[in-house]
């Protein structure tokens, strides 16, 4: 029996282990504090596991949950980068204003530092919101009037849409970047009515006042999709606290089963000795051979009634700690698959923010991920790793000439075509508008001039027809090898450097460090 109950507690113990690893697994990254409390819960579970510890390890840590104490590191990352790139945007719409200029900076730089918890994400929405408003009301301050005539025009024409309002670059740069942030929650919300209709007007061509509500409409999505995000994310949190606290409290109640069942064990043993030295006792002492087989007999009924009712204790005791085991397990069972969800959902998230929502190409947070990882292998092996900056010449005519949607179209259409031309080992990004970059690892300058050159001719000769017209596209290549000196900056401000060399030769070109007048 005693091992039995050593087995019980054994089985417990994994159990409870196994639960912590999985735990563990889940919180990994959400939160310092949690991983360092886990930590300590694990130590007091390893070895000879000691529970009184164990149990005060657990109390704080239901207490970290309950306080909300959690940060939502890899929500909040995917949440401020699209802050980041909207303050971007409202960077360069606001250059020319020094004061609004500054606060964009000086938001940028708050993006750029450590987030604690979701609520300063929300502080970080509400100032982004609030200097596009501003923007937004200098911007309508210092036009003309909305139905003066000469702005508004509700015609189908794409060319004839956009064309007075094309002298206004401000107007222009909020046109691409509402629709932009259409595109991606088109993504999300394929079946969203309002959504359709915002981009097929801004498609057909937006006059300022639909253009400042548009934008309204969006900011509010953005902040109720987070809003509703962090919701579910407190859900879950709640959700797994209770688990926690259940499981707990069914370890407790385990651990004092066990012992009063190993006290009760002690006492019977104890009856059970005493019983038998009576054995002993009246076998020394009795005179006759009748007294002492009565008193045997005697003896060893009281033995065997003792015998019974330890074993009825240990059974009902077994059985206890057996449904308390059962019922640990299925709340475990409940925490993998709650946990398993929320993984998925996360990994959903991870991959989203990593993905330019109208190419689908990776985006620019994806390719300095993908830099670093290049160039650790770069400085440790030394294999040729190269940086290749792509842009589309006269992208803006193609927009003028024939619509936004159109623009769009050919952004598709040109980074499908690039992803197509590269081998496995390469990696294409949308670096940002018309602009795309590639790291091309293990390949000679000479190779790496060859195969975008090839790229070149190749996407100049593509059959593009807009409106029955028939569309040449090309683009200028700037490309350039890691030296040992160099850094991810100083590559990609070469690349750059040679890209733009190729714009001011006539475009449709590729720069690179071969070329002989770099
Ligand atoms: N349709 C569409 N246009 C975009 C997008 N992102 C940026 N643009 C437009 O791309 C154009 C880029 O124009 P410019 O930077 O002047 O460059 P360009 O016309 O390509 O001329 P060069 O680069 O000098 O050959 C701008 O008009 C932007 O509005 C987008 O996602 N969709």
């Amino acid at each position: 029996m005693e091992a039995k109950q050593l087995q019980t507690l054994k089985q417990n113990n994994t159990l409870l282990c196994q639960f912590i690893v999985k735990l563990s697994a889940f919180y990994e990254g959400f939160s310092d504090k949690i991983d360092t409390e886990l930590k300590v819960l694990r130590g007091h579970l390893s070895g000879t596991p000691n529970f009184s510890l164990a149990t005060v390890s657990i109390e704080k840590l239901n207490k970290s949950l309950q306080h909300q104490e959690i940060t939502l590191r890899k929500y909040s990352v995917d949440t401020v980068s699209s802050l980041e790139d909207a303050m971007k945007q409202l960077q360069k719409i606001v250059f020319e204003d020094s004061e609004l200029k500054g606060l964009t900076t000086q938001e940028l730089i708050k993006l750029n530092q450590p987030i604690g918890d979701i609520f300063s994400i929300y502080k970080l929405y509400a100032k982004a919101i609030a200097l596009h408003r501003i923007a937004l009301n200098k911007e309508m301050v210092g036009l003309s009037p909305i139905d003066s005539g000469e702005n508004s025009h509700s015609g189908k024409d794409d060319t004839k849409a956009h064309a007075p309002q094309d002298e206004n670059p401000h107007y222009r740069s909020i046109l691409v970047e509402l629709n932009h942030l259409i595109t991606s929650y088109a993504q999300k919300k394929p079946d969203d009515h309002q959504l359709t209709d915002i981009k097929q007007r801004l498609d057909e061509g937006m006059d300022k006042e639909q253009l400042l509500k548009s934008c309204v409409v969006i900011l509010r999505m953005i902040v109720q999709d987070a809003m509703s995000e962090a919701s579910l994310t407190g859900k879950v949190i709640q959700s797994l606290h209770r688990s926690l606290s259940e499981v707990s409290n069914d370890v407790s109640n385990t651990i004092e089963n066990s012992k009063s069942q190993f006290e009760q064990r002690q006492v019977g043993n104890e009856q059970l000795k005493r019983h038998i030295s009576h054995i002993e006792e009246a076998m020394s002492e009795s005179e006759s051979f009748e007294a002492l087989k009565e008193q045997t007999q005697f003896c060893v009924e009281k033995l065997v009634t003792a015998l019974s009712e330890q074993q009825d204790s240990d059974e009902q005791g077994q059985e206890a700690i057996m449904a308390l085991l059962s019922s640990m397990q299925s709340r475990i069972d409940t925490l993998q698959q709650q946990t398993s969800v929320y993984k998925k959902k996360l990994a959903e998230q991870a991959m989203q923010s990593r993905t330019d929502p109208l190419t689908r190409l990776p985006n620019r947070q994806a390719y300095n991920e993908r830099l670093e990882t290049a160039y650790t292998r770069f400085k440790s092996n030394g294999h040729s790793l190269a940086v290749a900056v792509v842009d589309i010449d006269h992208f803006k005519s193609i927009n003028d000439r024939f619509g936004h949607a159109t623009g769009d179209k050919t952004l598709q259409v040109v980074s499908k075509f690039l992803k197509q031309s590269l081998s496995e080992n390469d990696f294409v990004a949308r670096w940002g508008g018309e602009e795309f970059v590639m790291l091309l690892p293990d390949a000679e300058m000479a190779d790496i001039d060859k195969k975008l050159n090839e790229v070149r001719t190749k996407l100049a000769a593509m059959p593009f027809k807009f409106k029955q017209e028939k569309v040449k596209i090309t683009a200028s290549f700037g490309a350039t090898c890691f030296g040992q000196d160099d850094t991810t900056e100083s590559v990609f401000e070469r690349a750059d450097e040679y890209l733009y060399k190729a714009k001011r030769s006539g475009r449709n070109l590729v720069v690179t460090d071969l070329s002989t007048d770099v």
